[in-house]
């Protein structure tokens, strides 16, 4: 574990993804049908930096997060761009060298997938998973293994008597947080985070951010999660990108993204969001996401978009630095917030 003063020094870049498309591709009696779940996504992430993804269903963020993960099987495959992190200096190219996200898994980078409670060994006991996943890449003996898991649950505010549970015996946001511990043992400078709080009450919720947070803090880590609930970006992430049809339609920094939003795509999501005291029911966007086998021409929001001209049906808007973000909008910045 770092001190709080290394924690904060870490600076740079840790996390570098250019132009990265990912499609699943698929055949289906000799007809090829192509979902372009990842269509041309650049962005970066500093060191000791909290990244959200946020946009609704289908919008490919899950499959986003998995390509940065190198975790993804057929048919999803990456048809261009890169990946790329550095780890105090250990490079990982994760599609330039084959494997090369093997080493890096656990020892700088932690994956806690979506519904990833069901980690946890159903019928051993918590410890054996402790076990299985963390003790080869600690490098530890078990006399040094067992008492550096229980000094790290209980910074985590975990009694350590949990290693002798069955997951059965525990609440679901008990064993959620015994999964983040469990991706955090290792201390990795990375963590990528599916939905992590979904399945959980608000009240849990609340509780397993404040651990994420307190566990990215002390380690001056680098977290890239994604969900679709807005306050859940509000509570934790220093940035927000914003993903709509496969695509990064605005990003910048939390303060502006909820203040401030320049692409009326984001500024819906804004406003949809409930407000204490305000008794105005909230107007669902109209329409659906886009079929990404045969998304809408230009700019894919257009035919939904209250503020579409006829330039967003023929000219995709290329993703500008504006003031404190990036922005993909031909009419960016003219959007109300109601
Ligand atoms: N195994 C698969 N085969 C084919 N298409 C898929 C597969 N998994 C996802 N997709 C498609 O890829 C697109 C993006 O899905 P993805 O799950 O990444 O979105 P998401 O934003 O994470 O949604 P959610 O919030 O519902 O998890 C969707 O059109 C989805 O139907």
């Amino acid at each position: 574990m770092l001190t709080t003063a290394e924690a904060e020094q870490r600076t740079g870049t840790v996390l570098e993804v250019k132009n990265l498309k990912a499609y699943y591709q698929m055949n289906y009696f000799g007809v090829q049908r192509e979902v372009r779940a990842v269509d041309d996504i650049t962005l970066s992430i500093k060191r000791n930096e909290v990244y959200g993804i946020a946009g609704e269903s289908s919008s490919g963020k899950s499959s986003l997060i998995k390509t940065i993960a190198g975790a993804i099987n057929p048919p999803l495959r990456v048809v261009d761009g890169s990946v790329k992190f550095d780890f105090d200096g250990n490079f990982v190219d994760v599609y330039g060298e084959p494997g090369s996200m093997n080493s890096a898994r656990w020892r700088h980078l932690s994956y806690i997938m979506q519904g990833s409670m069901n980690v946890l060994n159903p019928v051993r006991r918590v410890k054996r998973s402790f076990e299985d996943f963390a003790f080869e890449h600690m490098g530890l003996s078990k006399a040094e293994f067992w008492p550096r898991v229980r000094q790290h649950l209980e910074k985590l505010g975990l009694n350590p008597n949990v290693l002798e549970a069955y997951p059965h015996q525990l609440s679901g946001g008990m064993r959620q947080r015994l999964t983040i511990a469990l991706a955090t043992v290792c201390e990795p400078e990375f963590i990528i985070a599916d939905e992590p709080t979904t399945a959980l009450d608000v009240l849990v919720q609340q509780d397993v951010l404040g651990l994420i947070k307190d566990v990215q803090e002390r380690m001056g880590s680098s977290i890239i999660f994604v969900t679709h609930d807005m306050t859940v970006h509000a509570a934790i992430a220093d940035r927000i990108g914003i993903v709509y049809a496969g695509r990064l339609v605005e990003e910048g920094p939390s303060i502006d993204i909820f203040r401030r939003p320049q692409h009326p795509y984001t500024a819906h999501l804004i406003s949809s969001l409930p407000r204490l005291g305000d008794p105005k029911r909230r107007q669902a966007l109209a329409g659906k996401p886009p079929n990404l086998a045969d998304p809408p021409p230009a700019c894919r929001f257009h035919p939904r978009c209250p503020l579409a001209i006829d330039k967003c049906k023929t000219d995709n808007p290329p993703l500008v630095a504006r003031e404190t973000g990036r922005v993909a909008c031909w009419r960016a910045g003219e959007v109300e917030v109601s």
